[in-house]
C-alpha cells in the first residue's frame, strides 16, 4: 500500500469545481514555493485559503503528476492580500475584483469578519447597495455554514462528504441540527459507526444518560443488527445489548425503549415465546408478507380440469419426460395460487419453471419472470426463453433523496398487471423486498418461488424462504433427485456431497472440479493469479473475462482485498493510455473490472440503442470503460448499459477480479477460482462452501489449505435470525 504524505500551501487557483458534491481540481502554492495540481473533495475552496493537506501523489497520464487529497484541514486566509486574492476570485457571489479591492482597502484583514458580522458596514463603500451587501453576507454565511461543518466533522476524523450528505438532507442548519443530535450521525443514512456519534456528543457536553443518547442506542442496536439478518431482537438480548454498548445499567435502557414503543418508533409484541422487539418498517413488512400471503393462498385458483393433457403436451413439444416431482411442480402450479420449488444444483428446477411458463402460457395467463440479482435475471431469462427482470426494475423501485428509504412505483394502487409471477433465487429475497414484492401483486395473482434454501441466506434482513417452506403452509415441491446429465458433473456430486457434509472429492481425477494445495495464503495468492493470468485462458482455453475469483473474506493475503490488489496488477497493469482515479484506499484504472456494492437508483445508463435509464444493484459487474481527464466522472460498462458514475458515487463501487462469496450469491461463472483458506469462524461454515461450489458453471478450481475446506463441510451451523414470518404463518397471532 502506498505511503500517505502531506501538502500545505495556499491555494494559487482553482481550476475545477462541482458545487454539488465538491470535487475540485486546484493549484495549490506550497509553503516550499512549488504549484502542485491538487484533486480531490473541497467543497468552496478559493484562491487565499490555507490548506494542510494528506493524500498522495499520482501520474496522470494527461495532466502528469497531481496530488490526490484524502484529508484536508482549512483555514480561511487571514493576511490583506491572501483575503483579497480570495475574494476576487468569485469564491463569493456578488463580488468581483474591483469590490473586492474596495473591501479590503477599507477593512483590511478583518474584511472576512465584516461581511460575516457586520455586513451593514459594508454599504458605506461606493457603489454598494444595502440590500447588495446583505445578499452578499448571506452568500458568504452560507459557505462559512458549510465550511464550519466540515471542520467540525474532520474533528472526529469524518469524511468530508459527509457534510455535503448533511447539508443536502438539513440545508444551513445542518451543523445546529447536528449539535442537536449528533447520534442521527448514527443512522441508516449516514452510517457512522455508534461510538463516533457518541464521541462527538461526549465532545458537545450531551450527558451519558440522555434520552436521546439511549433511545439512539437502542434503535442503532435494531438496525445494526437487521443488517445481521435479524427482523427482530428479543427484548432481553436487546436491553442486554444496549447496555453493554453505552456501558450503563438495564433500567435506563429499558425506559429508553419503552418511551420508543409509547411512540411506535419500536413495535413490541409477543413472537412464541420471545417478547419481539422490532424495528417499524421491518414489522410492517412482516406483517403485511404474512397477510398478503395469506390472500394469495386464499384465492387458490383451481385449474384441476385438463391440466394433465396440458402436462403431456408441453411434454411432447419440449421432448422431455417429467420425472414425478417435476410433474407434480408444474401440477400444483395450476392448481395453487403460491407455489414453492426447492431443490439443489442439477435437479431440474428450470426444467420445472421452463414448464410451468408453458403451461402459464396455454392457461392463457400473463406472466412475469424476476430475480433477485441482475446476473440471475438474466440466466432465468436465457433459461426459460423469455424476458426476466430483476425484482427491483419490475417494481419501479427508485430512491427518495430526502428519506434515504426505497420507494416503488408498483404497489397497492398500482400493481402489476401479471397474472402470474416466478421468481427464481427465493434464497437471496429478503423480507423488505418481499414485502414490496407481494404489494404489487393483485388479489388473485399467483405466486411461484423456485429457489435453493441451503445457499447462504439474504443480505438483507429475514429468513423469507426458509420460513416460507417451514411454515408448512404453502405447497411445497423439494426436488431431491440429481438428474444423470448433471451426475456427470463433479461440480454437482461436490456440491451434493458438501451440502449432505461429506467432503469433497480432491484427487483432481475429474474433469471439471481440481484442486491446488497451497498450504500458505502468500502462496495461495500467487497460485491464484498465475491461474487467471496464464494457465486456464492458455491451457484451459478459458478467456480471463469468464473467471472469477472468490474467496470467503475480505482480509488476509488471501482475501479480496489482496486478491484484487495483485489480480488488477497483473491483469490490467498500470499503461500510460490507461487514466486511474483513486477513492480513499481503492484505485480504479481504465479496463479495471468492478462491482456495485450498493443499490444506488441515480446512476444514470444508456444503452447503445439509446434506451436510457437509471439504477445500478448491489452486486451488478462491469468493467471501466472510461475515467474523464478530470478524474470527476467516469463511464462503467455494464452489460451494454454505460452508466455514469460522479466522484461522490465513487464509494459505491470496488475492483471485482476477486470477490467474497456472499458477494457472488445468485451469479453463475463459466469457471470459480475459490481461496479456500482460513477465515474468521464465522465464514467457515457449509453454506459458504457450498455457495461457492454452486457458482461455477463448467470449471471449478479450489487452491489452497483442505483442512480449510474441512472445517468448512463440517460446520453446517446456520447463524440462527431473528425472524417472525413462520410463525405468523403458522397462525400465531394475527396481526
Ligand atoms: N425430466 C428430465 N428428464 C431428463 N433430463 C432432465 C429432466 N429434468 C432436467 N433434466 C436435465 O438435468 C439437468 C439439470 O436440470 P436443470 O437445469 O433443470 O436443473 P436445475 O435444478 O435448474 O439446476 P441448476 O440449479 O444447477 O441450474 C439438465 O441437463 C436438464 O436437461
Amino acid at each position: 500500500m502506498e505511503e500517505y504524505s502531506t501538502l500545505e500551501g495556499t491555494v494559487h487557483s482553482i481550476i475545477f469545481q462541482n458545487p454539488d458534491n465538491g470535487y475540485t481540481v486546484l493549484r495549490l502554492l506550497t509553503d516550499e514555493g512549488e504549484v502542485v495540481n491538487t484533486v480531490g473533495c473541497l467543497p468552496c475552496a478559493a484562491p487565499g485559503e490555507r490548506m494542510l493537506l494528506t493524500g498522495r501523489m499520482e501520474v496522470h497520464p494527461q495532466h502528469g503528476e497531481q496530488f490526490s487529497v484524502r484529508d484536508a484541514e482549512r483555514r480561511m486566509p487571514a493576511e490583506e492580500d491572501e483575503i483579497l486574492s480570495y475574494l476576487s476570485s468569485g469564491a463569493i457571489k456578488g463580488v468581483g475584483p474591483a469590490t473586492a479591492a474596495r473591501m479590503v482597502e477599507r477593512f483590511g484583514s478583518e474584511t472576512l469578519d465584516v461581511i460575516e458580522r457586520e455586513p451593514e458596514k459594508l454599504a458605506q463603500l461606493k457603489g454598494l447597495t444595502s440590500k447588495r451587501a446583505m445578499e452578499i453576507a448571506q452568500s458568504f454565511r452560507s459557505q462559512m455554514e458549510l465550511r464550519r461543518l466540515m471542520e467540525f466533522l474532520a474533528r472526529f476524523e469524518l469524511p468530508i462528504v459527509l457534510a455535503m450528505l448533511l447539508e443536502k438532507r438539513y440545508g444551513g442548519t445542518a451543523l445546529d441540527v447536528l449539535r442537536e443530535n449528533p447520534y442521527l450521525l448514527a443512522g441508516e443514512a449516514f452510517g457512522v459507526e455508534f461510538s463516533t456519534a457518541d464521541e462527538i456528543a461526549i465532545s458537545l457536553g450531551i450527558p451519558a444518560d440522555s434520552a436521546c443518547r439511549v433511545e439512539a442506542a437502542v434503535l442503532f442496536e435494531l438496525d445494526h443488527n437487521a443488517d445481521n439478518g435479524h427482523v427482530f431482537l428479543p427484548r432481553e438480548k436487546l436491553i442486554d445489548a444496549t447496555a453493554r454498548l453505552l456501558d450503563c445499567g438495564c433500567e435506563q435502557v429499558e425506559q429508553a425503549l419503552d418511551g420508543l414503543v409509547e411512540r411506535c418508533a419500536v413495535v413490541q409484541e409477543q413472537v412464541a415465546n420471545v417478547t419481539a422487539c422490532y424495528l417499524r418498517r421491518l414489522y410492517d413488512a412482516e406483517c403485511y408478507a404474512q397477510r398478503k400471503i395469506e390472500l394469495l393462498l386464499s384465492a387458490a385458483a383451481d385449474q384441476g380440469g385438463g391440466v394433465e393433457e396440458l402436462i403431456g403436451r408441453i411434454e411432447e413439444e419440449q421432448g422431455i419426460s417429467y420425472a414425478p416431482a417435476q410433474r407434480q411442480a408444474v401440477e400444483l402450479a395450476a392448481r395453487e395460487g403460491v407455489l414453492l420449488l426447492t431443490g439443489g444444483p442439477g435437479t431440474g428446477k428450470t426444467t420445472s419453471v421452463r414448464g410451468i411458463v408453458a403451461l402459464f402460457r396455454r392457461m392463457g395467463l400473463d406472466t412475469v419472470l424476476a430475480a433477485p440479482t441482475g446476473r440471475a435475471a438474466k440466466r432465468m431469462g436465457e433459461l426459460c426463453g423469455m424476458e426476466a427482470q430483476t425484482i427491483h426494475r419490475l417494481l419501479g423501485m427508485s430512491f427518495s433523496e430526502s428519506t434515504g428509504e426505497a420507494t416503488f412505483i408498483k404497489g397497492e394502487k398500482e400493481p402489476l398487471e401479471a397474472d402470474a409471477v416466478i421468481v427464481d433465487e427465493m434464497s437471496m429475497v429478503d423480507l423488505m423486498l418481499m414485502a414490496a414484492l407481494l404489494r404489487s401483486l393483485r388479489p388473485g395473482c399467483r405466486l411461484v418461488m423456485v429457489g435453493d434454501p441451503d445457499q447462504l441466506s439474504a443480505v438483507g434482513a429475514g429468513n423469507v424462504f426458509s420460513d416460507l417452506i417451514r411454515s408448512g403452509r404453502i405447497a411445497t415441491v423439494a426436488l431431491r433427485e440429481i438428474f444423470r446429465q448433471a451426475e456427470r458433473s463433479a461440480i454437482v456430486r461436490n456440491a451434493h456431497a458438501v451440502n449432505e457434509g461429506r467432503l469433497p472429492a480432491l484427487d483432481n481425477g475429474q474433469e471439471d472440479f481440481f484442486f491446488l494445495r497451497r498450504r500458505d495464503p502468500v502462496r495461495t495468492a500467487d497460485t491464484i493469479v498465475e491461474l487467471v493470468q496464464t494457465r486456464l485462458p492458455e491451457k484451459m482455453g478459458v478467456p480471463v473475462e469468464q473467471i472469477q475469483v472468490l474467496t470467503p473474506t475480505h482480509k488476509g493475503e488471501a482475501g479480496t482485498v489482496n486478491l484484487n490488489r495483485v489480480l488488477q496488477a497483473a491483469l490490467n497493469p498500470r499503461r500510460p493510455d490507461r487514466r486511474e482515479r483513486s477513492w480513499g484506499e481503492r484505485l480504479f484504472r481504465e479496463g479495471d473490472r468492478i462491482m456495485q456494492t450498493k443499490n444506488d437508483y441515480d446512476v444514470v445508463w444508456e444503452k447503445p440503442d439509446g434506451t436510457v435509464g437509471t439504477g445500478m444493484f448491489n452486486g451488478d459487474v462491469g468493467r471501466i470503460e472510461q475515467i474523464d481527464p478530470s478524474g470527476e466522472w467516469l463511464t462503467v460498462n455494464f452489460d451494454d448499459r454505460l452508466a455514469t458514475y460522479t466522484a461522490d458515487q465513487l464509494s459505491e463501487i470496488d475492483l471485482a477480479y476477486a470477490m467474497t462469496v456472499h458477494k457472488a450469491q445468485g451469479s453463475e461463472y463459466r469457471c470459480v477460482v475459490l481461496a479456500a483458506v482460513n477465515a474468521a469462524p464465522a465464514l467457515m461454515v457449509r453454506g459458504v462452501l457450498y455457495t461457492a461450489i454452486t457458482r461455477a458453471r463448467e470449471l471449478l478450481i479450489l487452491v489452497g489449505d483442505e483442512t480449510a475446506v474441512g472445517r468448512m463441510t463440517e460446520n453446517d451451523r446456520q447463524q440462527k435470525r431473528y425472524s417472525g414470518l413462520k410463525w405468523r404463518l403458522r397462525g400465531g397471532k394475527r396481526s
